[in-house]
């Protein structure tokens, strides 16, 4: 990575699970990204997964607790995990935890004082990849999956750019920002007050104008605090059902919003995404 700094380093299911920080172009600060090498990567290029955690979160949430590294060492993908926001001095933050620092929305700000720093989306698609190809041994082949904001980043990520990754899932995304109350504080925050602008951030308005069809994956758990008032997977069942576009959205009963859930299925989406990676 351009100046990378490896600031943690600890063996890992026979690879290893560093962080590195870097300066960040897009972003104007230093970031942290978790960066888990499976052992495959010791002798030959791997696919590269990225994932994008959610509100409250930095690079740890989920590389100590989803337990993703046992089954990236399996399939021999590599797990790319960024902070969810620019941090540090001078960049603008907001006392609340859905807005500010922890809480990029992984879109890229039109509006003051956000607009300078708060580029998430550029850095997730554009700079991140390009530091992870050259300074790890990747194939090129991406996928990206993610949790709840991040849920929504990824499947933003891959409906806005078709071609670009391969595969795409998501764990108890926002799939309609536009429609619940996260979304409409972050997106009026970062993108002003006209709502014909936040459609290019709204998964369920992408799919009904997506050129690509890459399927998407969905787990949801059925006793998740934010299911009915945040997440609403419904409204991504009927605009993929409208549009014609290839959903497996699977409810799990009993499951909550927390990383036990996305830990209990990560090796399921492991898996999805090996499949199509390695093809
Ligand atoms: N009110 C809560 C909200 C924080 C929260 O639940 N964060 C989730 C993601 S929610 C959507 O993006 C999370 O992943 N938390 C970290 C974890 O390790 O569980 C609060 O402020 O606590």
């Amino acid at each position: 990575m351009d100046g990378p700094e490896r600031i943690e380093h600890r063996a890992c299911f026979g690879g290893w699970q560093d962080v590195y920080r870097h300066r960040s172009a897009a972003l104007g600060c230093a970031m942290n990204v978790g960066v888990y090498l499976p052992p495959q990567a010791a002798h030959g290029r791997c696919p590269v997964l990225y994932w994008l955690s959610g509100l409250t979160c930095t690079e740890q949430n989920f590389i100590t607790k989803a337990g993703a590294q046992r089954y990236a060492a399996e399939h021999g993908l590599i797990l790319v995990a960024p902070d969810t926001s620019p941090r540090g001095e001078g960049v603008p933050d907001d006392p609340s935890y859905d807005l500010g620092q922890g809480a990029g929305f992984y879109l890229d700000a039109t509006q003051a004082p956000w607009a300078t720093h708060y580029r998430m989306h550029d850095y997730v698609v554009n700079e991140l990849p390009a530091l992870v190809e050259a300074a790890f041994p990747a194939t090129g082949a991406r996928g990206i999956s993610g949790h709840s904001m991040g849920g929504h980043g990824a499947l933003v990520a891959a409906l806005r750019h078709p071609g670009r990754y391969r595969s795409v899932s998501a764990f108890a995304p926002v799939v309609a920002p536009s429609q619940v109350p996260w979304g409409e504080k972050a997106l009026g925050a970062y993108l002003g007050p006209d709502r014909t602008a936040w459609a290019a951030w709204d998964a369920v308005e992408l799919v009904r104008v997506a050129s690509g069809r890459l399927p998407l994956l969905v787990d949801q758990g059925e006793a998740d605090e934010f299911l009915a008032g945040q997440l609403r997977p419904e409204l991504l069942r009927e605009a993929c059902t409208a549009a014609g576009h290839p959903l497996t959205l699977r409810l799990q009963r009993g499951y909550d919003h927390s990383y036990y859930f996305v830990a209990s299925f990560i090796g399921e989406h492991l898996a999805w995404h090996a499949r199509a990676l390695r093809d």
